[in-house]
């Protein structure tokens, strides 16, 4: 048997962390950039924590766990440092049906938390299925090196490209063909090494002759509060321009 990984939206989701210790304070520093709802459960909060509550970002109650904290959660993380309390949770969580990670004991959970490595709208995550998040860690650190600012960059112009090449290539064949050329493509090389010139050729060579990329400038760019690299020019083809 093996888990079923997912990408959880987890935005405005009622979620409810046990515990207010040092697994406790990491599983809400990740959950935090999800748009979620926090309540964390604990007499005690490391200082992070407790600045955290004060800036209104979780919401806090100083007390031992009861199962009536559990009602209405989506999803719940068992993060105290007693065994028996965490299988508590873990019961109450499974008689509700609901999302449940402890972190003392992956065998009772309904789901573990991976590594990750986000760049953009890029995620990767690594999970070693609870034999060794010590490796997980390092095979995140390993990876985050090759996965730079570029595959964010990379990916907004695929993103911001994607429905208009859908709406201009009517052939389903002909448009895999496009992305997977683009996915392939040297561009990312040429964008780590800092050509993005480079990488705009090799993108323009690939696209249609209606959509053509150029590197945005600082005009354009004024009030941009993203870092979009590129902008899209539509082109009229000869034919229609009068
Ligand atoms: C990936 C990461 C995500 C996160 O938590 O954010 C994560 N643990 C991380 C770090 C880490 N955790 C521990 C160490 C000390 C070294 C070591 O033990 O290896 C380190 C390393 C460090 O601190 O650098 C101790 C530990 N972990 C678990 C137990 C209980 C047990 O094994 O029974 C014990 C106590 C063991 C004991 O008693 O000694 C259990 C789990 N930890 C998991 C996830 C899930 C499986 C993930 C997978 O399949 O790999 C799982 C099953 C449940 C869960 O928490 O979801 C995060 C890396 C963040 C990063 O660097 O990116
Ligand atoms: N999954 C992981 O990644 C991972 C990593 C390291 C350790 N662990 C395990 O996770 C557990 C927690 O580790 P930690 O370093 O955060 O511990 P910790 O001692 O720093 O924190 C424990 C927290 O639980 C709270 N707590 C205790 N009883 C409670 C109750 N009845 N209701 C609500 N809150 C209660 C305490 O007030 C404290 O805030 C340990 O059992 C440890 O073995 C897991």
């Amino acid at each position: 048997m093996s888990h079923y990984p997912i990408a959880l939206n987890l935005d405005n989701k009622s979620i409810l962390v046990v515990g207010g210790g040092t697994v406790a304070e990491r599983k809400v520093g990740a959950l935090l950039e999800t748009g979620a709802d926090i309540t964390v459960v604990s007499p005690e909060l490391t200082p992070k924590l407790e600045e955290q509550k004060d800036q209104d970002l979780i919401s806090c109650e100083r007390k031992n766990y009861q199962t009536a904290d559990i009602e209405d959660e989506f999803l719940v993380i068992g993060a105290t440092n007693s065994p028996d309390v965490n299988k508590q949770i873990a019961e109450d969580a499974f008689a509700r049906n609901l999302l449940v990670n402890i972190v003392d004991q992956p065998e009772i959970s309904n789901f573990n938390v991976p590594a990750v490595v986000r760049e953009g709208a890029l995620c990767l995550s690594i999970s070693t299925g609870g034999k060794s998040p010590a490796l997980s860690g390092r095979i995140r650190r390993e990876l985050e090196e090759g996965f730079g600012v570029e595959y964010d960059h990379f990916l907004e112009l695929m993103g911001d490209l994607r429905g208009k090449i859908i709406a201009k290539v009517n052939k389903e064949r002909v448009r895999k063909q496009i992305f997977k050329d683009l996915a392939y493509s040297k561009a990312i090389k040429y964008m780590q090494e800092g050509s993005y010139q480079q990488a705009i050729e090799i993108i323009n060579n690939i696209l249609p002759s209606e959509i053509k990329v150029a590197l945005l400038d600082d005009q354009d760019d004024q009030d941009d509060q993203d870092d979009d690299k590129f902008k899209i020019i539509e082109v009229k083809e000869a034919n229609n321009e009068e």
